[in-house]
């Protein structure tokens, strides 16, 4: 299958960069996480020290940073205007005000812009919110993660140093009533994605699920008629 595209949507913790990066390795594809760039245009609206909470000061400024994203599943970079961001990107600062952010239009209407150029040569897992629904409607295979509040914030939390479980579990829950509810492009399942509740499986076992969903995708435009994805990913795992 020449130019697939694996769209990954789903709320934070739930997996998606991890499942991404061992699907893209695993297949020999490009990565693009898309998060990374709504985090990159935040944190260069903080450095410049635009006033978040005016939306229409975000709009302005959001065709002003370069923004340039790696596709290397083993290592994928992120820079703006030449800097390096990679790690200022995963700080707290930029993580309680990126929900913001990207509630822009003008910045959605922008990075959107971005992420197709990347990902309109195919062989690539892109990863995200709105990747099915907006960026890639027609990808292949689509798939959308989710887990319980608690798994989601356990994962989370482990991965921050000092942070407990119930801190974490609340940041994401606003997070998450943010990226639900805005106007443009909410966090909402695609027609066509398939569900993947991840709660009680570990990392191997999610990615040989989405293997095997594209695996059935390259099955369904052989010469014989297979399941869809949906009947063949539940009746394995
Ligand atoms: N199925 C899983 N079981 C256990 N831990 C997982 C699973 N999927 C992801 N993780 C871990 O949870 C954390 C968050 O995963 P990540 O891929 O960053 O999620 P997302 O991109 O959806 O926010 C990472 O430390 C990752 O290793
Ligand atoms: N395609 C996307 C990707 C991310 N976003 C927003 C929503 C999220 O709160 C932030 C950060 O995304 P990211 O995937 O890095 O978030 P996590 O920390 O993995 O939850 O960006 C978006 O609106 N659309």
């Amino acid at each position: 299958m020449t130019g697939l595209v694996v769209a990954m949507d789903g709320p934070s913790g739930s997996g998606k960069s991890s499942v991404s990066r061992g699907v893209a390795r695993a297949l020999g594809l490009r990565y693009l996480d898309t998060g990374a760039m709504y985090r990159a245009m935040t944190w260069w609206m903080l450095q410049q020290a635009v006033d978040l909470a005016d939306p229409a000061a975000i709009a302005a400024r959001a065709g002003e940073p370069r923004i340039v994203s790696g596709t290397d599943p083993d290592g994928p970079e992120i820079h703006v205007d030449d800097v390096d961001v990679a790690e200022p990107i995963r700080q707290s600062d930029v993580t309680g005000a990126v929900s913001v952010v990207a509630a822009v239009p003008e910045v959605r209407a922008r990075l959107v812009a971005l992420q197709r150029e990347i990902a309109g040569a195919g062989d690539i897992v892109v990863e995200g919110r709105d990747i099915g629904t907006v960026v890639c409607p027609d990808a292949a295979v689509k798939v959308y993660l989710t887990a319980s509040a608690e798994a989601r914030a356990q994962r989370r939390s482990a991965e921050v140093a000092g942070s407990t479980v119930e801190a974490q579990q609340a940041a994401m829950a606003k997070r998450d009533i943010l990226d639900s509810t805005r106007k443009t492009d909410p966090l909402s399942m695609a027609d066509g994605a398939v569900e993947l509740d991840t709660t009680a499986l570990n990392l191997e076992e999610v990615i040989a699920a989405v293997l095997r969903l594209v695996e059935a995708r390259r099955g369904s435009e052989g010469e014989h008629e297979s399941p869809d994805g949906r009947d063949r990913i539940h009746e394995r795992t």
